[in-house]
């Protein structure tokens, strides 16, 4: 059974992994056939349309496009990713009040029929604006961020830019980790300690090489106009308070249907050391496992289906206890506390980019300040603002605690 799934795991390219960047989509289209340029046009001009008001008037004028003429996984990726960008600022054109209540067939059909295609919810997602939206400025240069673009972006300036191209770093960095993987998941079935050894130094330098990619975020990423801006148009309709019954994708479906405002939860990268790792992000933290688990529906099928494949391999972390050799648990462990640092690095930016400009803008809100949606964005982790920092919280916890005494 396990051996199946490890033969399947040797083959990453079929999971859409790939050598140079791992889950990042390589070298993303920019451009989609002529026909589809009503829907392109509009996404491109987006940060300009939402903050004059105009886009909801754009999007009354644009046709209804059939999405069949679409080939291909990249032009769908592309498409999914611009008709995201443009919903997301349909229904948050008001800036967090008064959001879009109905989503006009002109773009609630199309976008359904490119997320079926894609088994992606019709939402803009991670995989979309962070995997798919990139270009290389000079496309012989490398993949360093002087050197890079996104394709859409959203009001908030450079920063919204900044959040997705540093996110996009962090994605790119730990490629050799995963390549490590299928490695390790074949001598765990051989019990070839020493191969895991090795491997297991090249997971622990990639996660290493995540966290210093990060650290680019305090250079392009404004925590005031992250806050106050682009977290705004992230946001999703899934047990928010601003939009109790949802979004009617009209021409689609009847009633309205709630989805999930985009997370990173569903990136696939750290679920996938996650995984790897066999750390229990247990029932134990309730809502944060099932939350985990749920946004494997917001990754592309392939991405969910590697992980689901490695999920039901062989447990490294077992092999690790069993053997009982020392120094394959300390690589282990290497591993495990290089991502419970990396959780807390990410904390303290959370607690930079979100709490102290919420405690501010709080402040001014006595003072009749700042006008913010009191519903924090994630209000499907709980209602309160501050959930997603006890989801954090407790997936750092279960991180540390899974080290091997
Ligand atoms: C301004 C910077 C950032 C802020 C304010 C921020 C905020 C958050 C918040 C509030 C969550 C909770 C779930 C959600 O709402 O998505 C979250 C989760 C997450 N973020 Fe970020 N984040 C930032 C940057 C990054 C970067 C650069 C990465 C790297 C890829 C990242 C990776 C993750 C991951 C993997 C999760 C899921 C929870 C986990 O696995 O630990 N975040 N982030
Ligand atoms: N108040 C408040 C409050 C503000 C923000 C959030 N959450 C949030 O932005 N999640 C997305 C996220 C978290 N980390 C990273 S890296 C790249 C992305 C992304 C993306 C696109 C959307 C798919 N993300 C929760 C509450």
């Amino acid at each position: 059974e396990s051996r199946a799934h490890s033969e399947r795991l040797q083959h990453l390219e079929e999971f859409h992994v790939s050598e140079e960047c791992g889950f990042v989509l390589p070298d993303p289209l920019a451009q989609l056939p002529d026909y589809y340029a009503p829907w392109t046009n509009v996404a491109a001009n987006l940060p300009h349309l939402v903050e004059t008001q105009q886009l909801r008037g754009e999007v009354a004028k644009m046709p209804l496009l059939s999405a069949r003429h679409l080939r291909g996984h990249r032009q769908l990726r592309l498409a999914h990713l611009a008709l995201g960008v443009i919903t997301m600022g349909y229904v948050w054109q008001g800036g967090g009040r008064q959001p879009a209540k109905i989503l006009p067939r002109v773009l609630a059909v199309p976008f359904c029929a490119v997320s079926a295609r894609l088994g992606l919810p019709p939402i803009l997602v991670y995989a979309d604006c962070v995997l798919a939206n990139w270009k290389k400025r000079d496309p012989r240069g490398l993949t360093v961020y002087q050197n890079l673009d996104t394709l859409f972006s959203f009001p908030g300036g450079d920063s919204s830019k900044g959040f997705f191209l540093v996110s996009l770093l962090v994605e790119v960095a730990p490629t050799p980790g995963l390549q490590a993987i299928p490695t390790i998941v074949k001598a765990v079935l051989r019990q070839d300690l020493c191969s895991v050894h090795t491997a297991l130094q090249d997971v622990a330098l990639a996660i290493c090489r995540m966290q210093e990619a990060f650290t680019l975020i305090h250079e392009h990423v404004d925590p005031g106009l992250f806050f106050r801006t682009l977290r705004i148009y992230l946001a999703g309709w899934k047990d928010s308070s601003l939009m109790p019954e949802g979004l009617v994708y009209e021409g689609v479906w009847e009633a309205p249907r709630q989805f999930s405002g985009g997370s990173a939860a569903q990136s696939s990268t750290l679920q996938c050391f996650d995984i790897l790792l066999g750390i229990p992000h247990s029932t134990a933290q309730g809502f944060s496992a099932e939350y985990l688990r749920r946004m494997r529906d917001y990754m592309p099928a392939a991405h969910r289906a590697f992980i689901q494949t490695l999920a039901s391999g062989p447990s490294l972390r077992q092999f690790a206890l069993v053997t009982g050799n020392a120094g394959l648990r300390a690589a282990f462990n290497q591993c495990v506390a290089a991502l419970a640092a990396l959780r807390s690095y990410h904390i303290q930016v959370v607690t930079k980019y979100i709490t102290i400009p919420a405690g501010r803008c709080r402040a001014e809100q006595q003072l009749g300040g700042c006008v913010q949606e009191g519903a924090s964005v994630r209000s499907d982790m709980g209602t309160g603002g501050t959930d997603f920092m006890r989801f954090l919280k407790a997936i750092r916890d279960s991180t540390h605690t899974a080290q091997l005494t």
